[in-house]
């Protein structure tokens, strides 16, 4: 069985996934012309109806692979066969973007109950197969499961692909997003389901996207790009929306140069050495954490170096964490040991071990900017000189319920740690999830993982199709 990485979110060597998830991604982000075209388009040949029953098809070929695989039975090439491909419209702006169950209630209510009789009578055990184990938890076919279904169906994914934690995680990121999105989405819809956007539309737009802790230039962004489109036509409130979301989605991807947001993904075979820096508190210790699971659980060797050693604690508490994510943890027992030490003598094990990821935390006071900067020269010196050919990144915690004025910390780590992108954490509990847009447009960093939880499965690559969603559909 091909093995999963969780940080690209594929099968390795699976290229018929990866053919398909490319394209859907490719499909994302040329999104803004689509939704320009079926803006501008009378066409409602590709109307919801179709693409919901698409979508309904996925959900329950996805629902059954999974009520399979937790009775012991992996999918069959025959049942994936048989799955249904992901729904011809991918396309993030299309009309399957306004989800079907987002209609009148009774007819909601009227598909789901359908689909929940069809699934359980068509997935009845097999005569022949083994005993089921006792599930931890019900695998409801519900509309938290539906959500789930139409965001992965729509990046690409095959039914047979998918698999419960996938579909938790994403459960979890439309909870955390919740008080965002509550805040933002459900004015949102009132000021568009008045009719044909206007100017006095937009200003309201500005001010929600302002309490959602956007930030003054992401929206001014957003608003110029809304106000452009809006010279050219009024908008009706799906395609507004949709246009909306297509805006936001090029922006988190901005800093890649429009590319989707694919994942942050460690070579194998090779060292890869993440430092992990950011303010304390911030969420570095359980980001480590949870990246040194993510890794166990795709198959890459993994060590952590210990090398915030200005607090004992500090050290403790990474400890704990790579004993729960079972990887090793590389530590000096010494008081006030000098970070850069450590940092050799991790080197030093993974090289002898083959380690592929080393996962390095760093000090995170921030008192004193030319400190900072020293140390993490040193460390970087140090790994140059130690690991010259490692593939060396640098990753920055943000905590998400600082909102605008983590962005001030921040800014001195992207002058100092020449980063390679932001950890946003504690995506749940926050009224403002806005704060991803803030970051990618003041700091011009693509935002890599994302947190949503305290819980060792509670952090994700990010992706910004996903957080669209779970920010205005979910
Ligand atoms: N709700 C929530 N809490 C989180 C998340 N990530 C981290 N935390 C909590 O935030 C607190 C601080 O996290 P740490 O990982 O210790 O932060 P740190 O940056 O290493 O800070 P120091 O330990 O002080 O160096 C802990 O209570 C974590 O459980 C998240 O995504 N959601």
């Amino acid at each position: 069985m091909l093995g999963f990485n969780w940080f690209s979110r594929r099968y390795d060597n699976d290229s018929k996934s990866a053919d398909a998830a490319d394209e859907a991604a490719e499909q994302a982000a040329q999104s803004d012309d689509a939704s320009e075209q079926s803006a501008q388009s009378d066409d409602t040949s590709q109307s919801a109806p179709e693409s919901s029953n698409d979508y309904l098809a996925w959900a329950k070929a996805a629902y059954q692979s999974l009520r399979q695989q937790r009775a012991g039975q992996p999918a069959t090439a025959e049942d994936s066969q048989a799955a249904p491909e992901p729904p011809p419209t991918a396309d993030t702006a299309a009309p399957a973007a306004t989800p079907f169950w987002a209609k009148a209630d009774t007819e909601r209510q009227q598909r789901l109950e359908r689909l929940q009789q069809e699934a359980a009578v068509e997935s009845a055990p097999k005569p022949a197969a083994a005993p089921a184990a006792a599930p931890e938890s019900p695998l409801a076919l519900d509309e938290a499961f539906l959500w789930s279904a139409e965001v992965l169906a729509a990046q690409g994914r095959r039914p047979d692909q998918v698999s419960e934690e996938e579909i938790t995680w994403l459960n979890r990121l439309r909870q955390g997003l919740d008080k965002t999105r509550r805040g933002l989405v459900n004015q949102l819809k009132s000021v568009v389901g008045q009719g044909p956007l206007n100017q006095d539309a937009v200003l309201e737009i500005e001010s929600l996207l302002l309490q959602a802790d956007v930030g003054i230039e992401a929206t001014d962004r957003v608003i110029d790009a809304l106000q452009e489109r809006l010279r050219q036509e009024t908008l009706p409130p799906d395609q507004a929306i949709n246009y909306l979301k297509s805006i936001l989605r090029d922006m988190l991807d901005s800093p890649l140069a429009g590319a989707p947001n694919l994942g942050f993904v460690p070579e194998r075979e090779r060292l890869n050495i993440w430092l992990i820096t950011g303010v304390n508190g911030a969420g570095k210790t359980t980001t480590i954490g949870k990246l040194a699971h993510i890794a166990r659980k795709s198959g890459y060797s993994c060590l952590i170096a210990a090398a915030d050693t200005f607090r004992a604690a500090a050290v403790e508490q990474v400890k704990a964490w790579g004993a729960r994510s079972q990887v090793e943890v590389i530590a000096n027992p010494g008081k006030n040991t000098d970070p850069a030490a450590v940092v050799f003598d991790a080197i030093a094990s993974a090289q002898s071990r083959g380690t592929e990821l080393l996962l390095v935390d760093t000090a995170g006071r921030l008192q004193n900017k030319k400190n900072l900067m020293e140390e993490l020269a040193k460390v970087r010196r140090i790994i140059d000189r130690k690991a010259p050919d490692a593939q060396v990144e640098s990753l920055l915690v943000l905590d998400a319920t600082l909102g605008q004025n983590g962005l001030r910390q921040a800014q001195v780590f992207s002058e100092v740690a020449n980063l390679s992108g932001v950890v946003l954490t504690k995506l749940d509990g926050t009224a403002k999830g806005g704060v991803a847009l803030a970051v990618v447009n003041q700091l011009g960093l693509p935002i890599r993982f994302i947190g949503a939880g305290e819980g060792i499965e509670d952090l994700r690559p990010f992706s910004s199709y996903e957080f669209v969603e779970a920010l205005l559909s979910g």
